[in-house]
């Protein structure tokens, strides 16, 4: 639900509530110029109106598009007074250097969202953890642990396994209409589940569906994110009530995963060959003598975050590449399949050992990322002093969004910018690491992805083993919508109906 739709969503005889809230505003607003500090110089935007500010230029349209449009008019700096939130939006590769890279220090935390507040035990995980120590403890297990290349390496035969799996079921639906958005999440989730908790959870699909609603009301748009002093506005708007009943679902899933680690009671040592998982490790931090030892809670919201940002991304990826492509099967899907098939030529197979000689899917999945960056505006920061850009004042304590995804399709920075070419990156020295600020679908500086290596392998892979054993087709007569829905994570509103026929059929 995004801004204002909460409140459009009021019963009708909650109009005496909204004149409330109104007078509770505008009495809160008085105070607040009673008390205005001196003015700054801040960045330019458009004229705000009282109390609202500048959110209503954002009601109604995806945000990243919103912004986006705005920032052409208001420049790559720009300045929004959202509701009570003083925010700027940051929209040219100078800019996005200059915060992301020189002043990374000041720009690399990150606000409070309700979402992440109660569904993230007081954002206690990575994703949502205020810059410090604390964070750079629980980045550094992650990575160690979970995401570094060697860790990613050792995944190989899961997700062998599981996108294998994935394949045996889309052959056995040869010739028929498949929804193939549908399995490449369900497929994606069950190897970030594989590989940071050992195994699938019991209730696997239940914490899929609940992640994918948290998702959506996690972005900080909405309207008590944007109202954060008014305290009953998620009262009212039902918001507490739904993230709090989630966080119980998700809580309860996620006590049995401890509990069932607890009482495995393996003896973790770190650089032990025993198999160990991310649980194993985060609850050797509970005992072991560190500067932050991990509460349980603590444990629950790095498996969360772990569960839901290691798979949403690249099945999302997934999905979008593989509609790209279907849009463009003469000039992209066919030479993609033609690569792959020559690549593994003989083999009944595909595997990761060959995946670097696949020089255009890497391209087609690069390609991707810069016109459908999973997080368009990454994940918003929070500045923690206050510093000048540009000549303009930065308040400490603003909100910071990178539109990470008007960057890929600027014009200024890429021929023919709306179009799917995957051809412009094949001998582009452009990559994910955060160098080049036109192209940041992974982010950057301090906060940058930890998780690249593992997404992108779970996104080679399936779209590796799709374009070798199949070929796609769209049902008769459906043309391919590519609308949007907004959150965390960008999704294609509709789901992907396809149908694949088996080329080279896989083995038993
Ligand atoms: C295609 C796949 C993926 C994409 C496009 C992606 C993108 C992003 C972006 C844009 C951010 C915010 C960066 C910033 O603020 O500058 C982020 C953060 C994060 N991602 Fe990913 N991600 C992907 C896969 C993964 C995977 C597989 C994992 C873990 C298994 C993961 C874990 C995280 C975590 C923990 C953070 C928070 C980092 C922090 O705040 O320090 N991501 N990701």
């Amino acid at each position: 639900m995004l801004l204002f739709e909460s409140l459009l969503q009021l019963p009708c005889t909650g109009i005496f509530i909204s004149l409330c809230l109104l007078s509770f505003m505008l009495l809160k607003l008085r105070n607040r110029s009673k008390t205005r500090v001196p003015s700054l110089n801040l960045p330019p935007g458009p004229r705000k109106i009282p109390l609202v500010g500048n959110l209503h230029l954002l009601v109604g349209s995806l945000p990243h598009h919103a912004l986006r449009d705005l920032a052409l008019k208001h420049g790559p700096l720009m300045h929004l007074q959202l509701g009570e939130i003083s925010t700027i939006v940051v929209s040219s590769t100078e800019l996005a250097e200059e915060v992301m890279k020189t002043r990374d220090k000041i720009f690399a935390s990150r606000p409070e969202i309700l979402a992440a507040k109660v569904l993230s035990y007081d954002c206690s995980g990575i994703v949502f953890s205020p810059y410090g120590d604390y964070w750079r403890q629980l980045r550094k297990i992650c990575t160690t642990q979970l995401l570094s290349s060697k860790s990613v390496q050792s995944f190989r035969s899961l997700r062998q396994d599981e996108f294998g799996e994935l394949s045996r079921w889309v052959a056995s639906k040869s010739g028929s209409v498949i929804n193939l958005t549908e399995k490449v999440y369900t497929c994606a989730y069950g190897v970030t589940a594989k590989a940071a908790f050992g195994k699938k959870t019991k209730e696997q699909e239940s914490f899929i569906s609940l992640i994918r609603v948290a998702t959506k009301l996690a972005a900080g748009f909405e309207i008590s994110d944007v109202y954060p002093s008014i305290k009953f506005l998620p009262l009212i708007s039902g918001l507490k009530t739904k993230l709090e009943r989630l966080h119980e679902q998700a809580d309860r899933i996620l006590e049995t995963i401890i509990n069932e680690h607890r009482a495995v009671e393996k003896d973790v040592c770190v650089g032990d060959n025993e198999k160990k998982d991310l649980v194993d490790v985060l609850l050797k931090f509970q005992e072991d003598e560190v500067e932050f030892p991990l509460t349980t809670a603590n444990i629950k919201s790095v498996l969360l975050d772990i569960f839901s940002a290691g798979s949403e991304t690249s099945a999302t990826t997934v999905d979008w590449a593989m509609s790209e492509m279907l849009r463009n099967p003469t000039t992209v899907l066919k030479k993609a399949q033609d690569e792959v098939r020559q690549v593994f030529h003989g083999k009944s197979y595909v595997s990761e050992s060959n995946m670097d000689e696949l020089k255009y899917l890497k391209s087609v999945i690069k390609e991707t990322l810069r016109l459908h960056p999973p997080a368009p505006l990454l994940l918003p920061r929070e500045t923690t002093e206050s510093c000048e850009i540009n000549g303009y004042d930065i308040p400490m304590r603003t909100r910071v969004i990178v539109n990470a995804w008007a960057l890929g399709r600027d014009p200024k920075y890429w021929e023919d910018a709306e179009v799917f070419k995957p051809e412009r990156f094949l001998d582009s020295l452009v990559d994910y690491k955060g160098n080049s600020f036109e192209y940041i679908p992974f982010g950057g500086g301090r906060r940058i992805c930890p998780g690249m290596l593992f997404g992108l392998a779970n996104v080679e892979l399936p779209l590796a083993m799709f374009l070798f054993h199949f070929d796609w087709n769209l049902p008769f007569g459906i043309k391919l919508d590519m609308r949007e829905v907004f959150g965390v994570t960008v999704r294609r509103k509709d789901d992907l109906f396809v149908t694949p026929v088996v080329k080279i059929p896989l083995p038993i």
